[in-house]
């Protein structure tokens, strides 16, 4: 089981954010019960700044409950939740901004009339507009209409009116829904963007592929319980295999019995055998010590895991 959650620490009965690093957002015990659908079951989890961070699940597993409680449109059941350290307020809203499905835009107005509109209603000041269209890319399509941009382009438009107000926090439910590949493309490199300018951003998806390019931490939630959390590296990539293969099988066999740091290997098909290292050893480790033992490899090829397969377990081994 794969279990990398942080506990948030606590002192005398009180909820207290460690300060040793800059949480921006801390979700303590948080649920939501509709009737007799428990949508989130005792969320905790923990949100560094800087990080990319991505609520990762099925349909239906409590992801936009998640995110409408921490922006304070879905009133949670029990548990509570901070940003900043702080317990929600107008303050601490003012610092995140969120794009939870695409805003309705006039189609008839051009981008930067748009913008104009987000920014009087936000009151954002409209010095801001031409930075956040050079920032989403649409400088030179700001007089074009909203009606002749592209899925992608329109999605980068709504990002750009959620960056009005130069929030510290971008919150996202499912970004690329609904584009074309390109519009999928352009929507990831600009959150890639977004977090390079030092924004953290909290994005939920149900694609495993899309939370493995683009994010730095993970929660994988299944229905409304947390199935396990941590940076993507960990918390995706599981053990790779070293695929090899030599002449004589027996006698690879017999090699690899002897080698202390190969953790698991087995025969597969067309001479091949399968093997795990234990952590901090690499293929060039398998082939020195092989050299050493008088053989000569025809194959060492590094099979990873799929995320997919990883994430399938995960969620089989909870079901
Ligand atoms: N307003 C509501 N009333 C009743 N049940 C709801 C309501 N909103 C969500 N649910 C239920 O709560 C559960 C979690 O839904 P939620 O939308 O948070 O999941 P999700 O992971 O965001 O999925 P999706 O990507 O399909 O939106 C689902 O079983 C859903 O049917």
């Amino acid at each position: 089981m794969l279990y990398l959650l942080r506990l948030p620490q606590r002192a005398g009965g009180l909820h207290v954010t460690p300060n040793f690093v800059s949480l921006i957002l801390d979700i303590h015990t948080l649920s939501k019960r509709y009737g007799s659908i428990q949508a989130v079951d005792k969320l905790s989890l923990q949100v560094e700044k800087g990080s990319i961070y991505g609520l990762l699940g099925p349909n239906g597993s409590g992801k936009t409950t998640t995110l409408g409680m921490v922006l304070d449109v879905i009133r949670p059941t029990s548990g509570s939740f901070s940003w900043f350290g702080q317990p929600a307020s107008p303050a601490t809203k003012k610092r995140v901004g969120a794009l939870l499905e695409t805003p309705n835009f006039y189609p008839y107005l051009t981008a930067r009339r748009n913008l104009e509109i987000v920014a009087e209603i936000k009151g954002a000041s409209h010095s801001r507009i031409a930075e956040v269209l050079h920032l989403v890319g649409l400088s030179q399509r700001m007089h074009t209409t909203f009606k002749g941009f592209s899925l992608g382009m329109k999605q980068r438009l709504a990002l750009a009116s959620s960056l009005l107000n130069d929030p510290e926090v971008l919150v996202l439910d499912e970004p690329t829904n609904g584009l074309d590949p390109e519009g999928i493309a352009e929507v990831r490199e600009l959150i890639l963007k977004i977090a390079a300018e030092g924004k953290t951003v909290i994005l939920a998806s149900h694609l495993l592929d899309e939370v493995e390019k683009v994010c730095t931490h993970v929660a994988v939630l299944q229905k409304g319980v947390l199935r396990a959390q941590g940076p993507v590296s960990t918390v995706l990539a599981a053990k790779d295999q070293l695929v090899i293969s030599a002449g004589d099988v027996p006698q690879v066999l017999e090699a690899l019995r002897q080698l202390p740091f190969v953790e698991a290997f087995q025969q597969a098909e067309r001479g091949q055998v399968l093997l795990t290292l234990q952590d901090g050893y690499g293929p060039a480790d398998v082939n020195k010590a092989m050299f050493e033992a008088g053989i000569v490899l025809q194959q060492l090829t590094l099979r990873r895991r799929s995320l997919e397969a990883q994430f399938l377990e995960i969620i089989k081994k909870q079901a």
